[in-house]
């Protein structure tokens, strides 16, 4: 098993020689897997991608136009290492992030909670073992979010269906799907697990939905 900063170095890495094509192409299939898959009125929360991430923004776009909700995050600068949570539309001014290598909306913060009010949350990641155990970018942004000491940490092994067909208002805090591309979709154990690591139920690529299981 190599170290979180390892496996961070070659996924980032083979991401980097992910050419534009492939990634557009990838980017349509995942809208169509995604529009197949949520609720059209859901309350989503999502990513605007940042170098050789899935590109969830076709399906964004498309989710707009159906009625659905699209939340975007921004990181709060501080020490507290927290992000808050815009609506999106194509209109919203899109801002280079003065400490990390992403674009953040410009605007005032949602009137919905999240994670209360998130129906589907697509958390960006480099990827995901089998037995649910999710890679991020190394900031704990959304092991604070929605790990253990969140409102929603009893979702935590929940494998049931909450935003993903059914109606989003009968779930019970935001069904988490991790969004990677097909080839980061590791063996179980392959990622190093910490204590405070959230674990997802789903994984979501171009090539489909991944049912996950983060008791084993
Ligand atoms: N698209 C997207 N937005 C997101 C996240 C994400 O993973 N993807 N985040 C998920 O948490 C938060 C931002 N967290 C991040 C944490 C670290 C790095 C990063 O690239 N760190 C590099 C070098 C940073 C630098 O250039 O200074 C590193 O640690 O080596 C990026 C985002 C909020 N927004
Ligand atoms: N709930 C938490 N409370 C305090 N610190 C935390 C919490 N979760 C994670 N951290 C700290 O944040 C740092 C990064 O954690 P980790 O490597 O798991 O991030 P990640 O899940 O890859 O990042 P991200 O969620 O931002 O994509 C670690 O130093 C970890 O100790």
């Amino acid at each position: 098993m190599s170290t979180k900063t390892e496996l961070r170095r070659r996924l980032r890495a083979a991401r980097t020689g992910l050419d534009a094509a492939e990634q557009a192409r990838r980017a349509d299939q995942l809208a169509a897997v995604l529009q197949a898959h949520i609720h059209p009125t859901a309350v989503v929360a999502a990513y605007r991608p940042m170098t050789g991430e899935p590109d969830v923004g076709p399906f964004l776009t498309a989710h707009l136009a159906r009625g659905g909700t699209v939340l975007l995050p921004r990181v709060v600068p501080g020490p507290a290492r927290r992000m808050e949570w815009i609506p999106w539309t194509p209109e919203t001014t899109m801002r280079r992030s003065r400490q990390l290598p992403l674009d953040e909306p410009a605007g005032e913060p949602a009137a919905l909670e999240v994670p209360r009010d998130v129906d589907v949350m697509l958390v960006p990641a480099l990827a995901v073992g089998r037995d649910g155990v999710r890679l991020g970018q190394g900031g704990g942004y959304y092991d604070r979010l929605l790990g253990p000491g969140s409102e929603t940490a009893e979702d935590g092994v929940d494998a049931g269906p909450a935003g993903i067909d059914a109606e989003p208002e009968g779930a019970a805090g935001p069904e988490r799907i991790a969004v990677v591309h097909p080839e980061e979709l590791l063996s179980a154990g392959d990622i190093p697990v910490e204590p405070h690591d959230l674990r997802v139920a789903r994984a979501i690529t171009a090539q489909g939905p991944v049912l996950l299981d983060p008791t084993g």
